[in-house]
Parts: structure tokens; sequence; C-alpha cells
């Protein structure tokens, strides 16, 4: 450390605490060691008496925990997020748009590997709405090396960055509510209102919708007629499980869709269907998802809105997490389900 004269001490770091007393109304540490000198504090620290700074000398090869934490939040940032300035030596990671979260857990593990990195987030894979923390980044020594920064962007390069929001997109949705009690007006649908306030949340609607009986060959006929007419999302419920009259898988699988998963490891939403039907997205819905809050459902609508092909074996490490403990206050998506 050498000693510097406070008024030319401006962009240097402070090497140690310095306290104020104002009688009657304030002691404690006006400056914190690590503060960067600003051209405002000169006066403060004139007043305090301090006319002379011990000064934090960084070496060529060394940066200060505050630039770190910008150089650290500009590699790992991507689209749709944003870092804000540092405070005590750490960045916040905030949402720029609401989507779709996307974290890359090998990235972000191979980091906070290296000694004195620290990246925080809450899991990837959910709906993030607009100025919502993601997370946070720091260095954890006052001064690191620059080669620490340096190993951060070597993981990085061709790979990064590790968080991403992606936007949700419009799809022309196909909607088609089966069971013979609906279609025959013995109940109400009220699976139809479940789906569409869902498909709200992504400012989304069904454009094409019809009710049919529990009738394989009407399903099937419904399913290629509303995807030749343009549909990009199709959505079928009810009919889903073990009945005789459940037909709406079988129906599914009969207009040629590749099945990416039937059973899911989730509950609730276990008889969920998911499939492709060339590059159109099919799902089966069980009556669950009419009833309870939070399903398997849930899991996967905000993947497809965002445009993402969802493969069988993301599906099916859903298991882990994969148990909603159906609370009394729901927090989704602030809880384990759907974590992995
Ligand atoms: N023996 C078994 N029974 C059930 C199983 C099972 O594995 N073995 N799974 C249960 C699970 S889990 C669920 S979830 C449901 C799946 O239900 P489905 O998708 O087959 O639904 P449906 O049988 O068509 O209807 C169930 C129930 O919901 C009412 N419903 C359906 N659609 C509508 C609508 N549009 N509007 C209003 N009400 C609707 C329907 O009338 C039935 O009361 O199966 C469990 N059973
Ligand atoms: O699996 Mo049902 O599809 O859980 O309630």
């Amino acid at each position: 450390m050498k000693v510097v004269e406070t008024e030319k001490a401006v962009g240097m770091v402070l090497g140690h605490d310095i306290t104020e007393i104002v009688p009657g109304e304030f002691k404690g540490a006006a400056f914190k060691k690590g503060h960067v000198i600003k051209q405002e504090d000169i006066e403060r620290l004139l007043r305090i008496g301090k006319e002379h700074l011990y000064i934090f000398e960084l070496k060529e090869d060394e940066l200060h925990e505050d630039e770190a934490a910008v150089a650290l939040g500009n590699l790992i940032c991507g689209k749709g997020v944003y870092f804000t300035g540092t405070k005590e030596g750490k960045v916040n990671i905030v949402a720029e748009q609401k989507g779709l979260l996307k974290v890359n857990r090998d990235l972000l593990d191979d980091i906070n590997d290296i000694e004195d990195i620290c990246i925080a987030t809450i899991q990837g894979d959910r709906i993030i709405d607009e100025e919502v923390l993601i997370g946070g980044c720091r260095v954890i020594p006052l001064v690191i090396k620059k080669e620490k920064i340096q190993a951060v962007e070597q993981i990085l390069k061709n790979k990064g960055p590790v968080f991403e929001v992606k936007p949700f997109r419009t799809l022309r949705t196909a909607l088609i509510v089966t069971g013979s009690e609906v279609y025959k007006g013995r109940i109400e649908d009220k699976f139809g209102p479940v789906i569409e306030k869902k498909l709200a949340q992504f400012g989304n609607e069904v454009s094409l919708r019809t009710i049919l009986p529990d009738d394989l060959e009407a399903i099937k006929s419904a399913v290629l007629d509303f995807k030749s007419k343009g549909a990009e999302l199709i959505i079928v419920t009810g009919g889903m499980s073990v009945d005789p009259d459940d037909k709406t898988p079988g129906a599914i699988k009969s207009t040629g869709a590749n099945i990416v998963s039937y059973g899911t490891p989730i509950l609730p939403g276990a008889m969920l269907l998911f499939a492709y039907l060339d590059d159109v997205p099919v799902f089966g819905l069980p009556g669950c998802v009419m009833f309870n809050a939070t399903t398997a459902f849930d899991l996967l609508l905000p993947r497809v809105m965002a445009g993402e092909k969802v493969i069988r074996r993301e599906i099916t490490r859903l298991g882990y997490g994969g148990q909603c403990l159906n609370c009394k206050v729901c927090l989704f998506p602030n809880c384990h389900f759907g974590k992995c």
C-alpha cells in the first residue's frame, strides 16, 4: 500500500475503512476498504480530516473486485439479460424481458469451479418476467488475478453465455376438447377455459377449436385437419388414461405423430402425452391439467412457446423434482417443481 494525497486519489482503491463521527448523529464507516474513490468523495474525506489515504496498488495483472464483477457480468449475460452496477463487489443479473429463462448448467458449474469466482442463480427453463432477479456474481477477494477472468472467457468461448431469456412466440393454436359427456352437452366444457388462461400467460390464444366425443377416428381427423389449416400447436384434452373410452393417445399416435413421451415422470400430469406431428408440437392433456393448479403441462408449455424442441431425455429428467407438493398457496415457479 502507498500513501496518496486525498485530492489526487480519484479512481484509486481505498486500502482501509474510514470512520466518521458526527456527534449525536453518526459513527461508522463512511468509506469501506476497497471503495473506488470518486470525485464527489473528496470533500467528505477532507471534512473527516483525511488529507492522505492508504491506497491499494493494483498490479498490472490484477483487477479490483468491482471491475472483475463487471467483466464477469459481460461474459455470462446473453440476450434478454442485463446486470446492474456493482454494489459491495457484486452485480445482480436481471431479466430484460419476459420469456423463458435459460441457464447453461454445465458452463455455470465449470465457472464456479474456478477458485474465487461466484455465480449464484435461480433455476432455468421457467417463465421469468421483465425486471425479475435471476442471480448475482462476484469474485471473493478484493483483488483478483486477471487470468481468472481469462479462464472464464476460455470456458465460454464458442459455448457461452450462461444466461439468456428467450422471448415467447405467438403460435396459431388448435384446441380439441374430447369427452362424449361434454360433446353431448351432459356437462359444460371446463377444460377449454383452463387452457385459454394458460396460453394467455404467453400472449397466445386459441385460433382453431372443436369439441368431440371419445371417438378415435374423429379425434385423428381433427388433428390432421387443424394441422392442414396451419396449426402451429395442437392441444387435445381428456381421454388420456386407461378407461375403454380413453381414445386420445391412440388417436394422436394414429396421425403418424412422433411420440416423444406418453407417461411423464411428473405428478400431477403422469398421463400427459407430448408428440411432434412433423414440426408441430402436439399435447394430449389428462384431466388433472383441468383440475390442479400446476402440472407437467406448466413445465413443458413455456419451452414450446419459446420455440424449443423438447426431447425425451429432457422430459425423463423432470422426474427429479417432478412431485408437486400441492401447497395451499401455489408459489410455482418459485418452488422445486420441475427444477432438475
Ligand atoms: N384406473 C385408472 N384410472 C385413472 C388413472 C389411471 O392410471 N388408472 N389415471 C388418473 C389420472 S392420473 C388422471 S389425470 C385422469 C386422466 O383423465 P383423462 O384424461 O383420461 O380424463 P377423462 O377420463 O376424459 O375425464 C376425467 C374426468 O374429467 C372430466 N372432464 C374431462 N374433460 C372435461 C371437460 N372438457 N370439461 C369438464 N370436465 C371434463 C370427466 O367428465 C371426468 O369426470 O384419470 C385418472 N384415472
Ligand atoms: O397423471 Mo394424472 O395425469 O397425474 O393426475
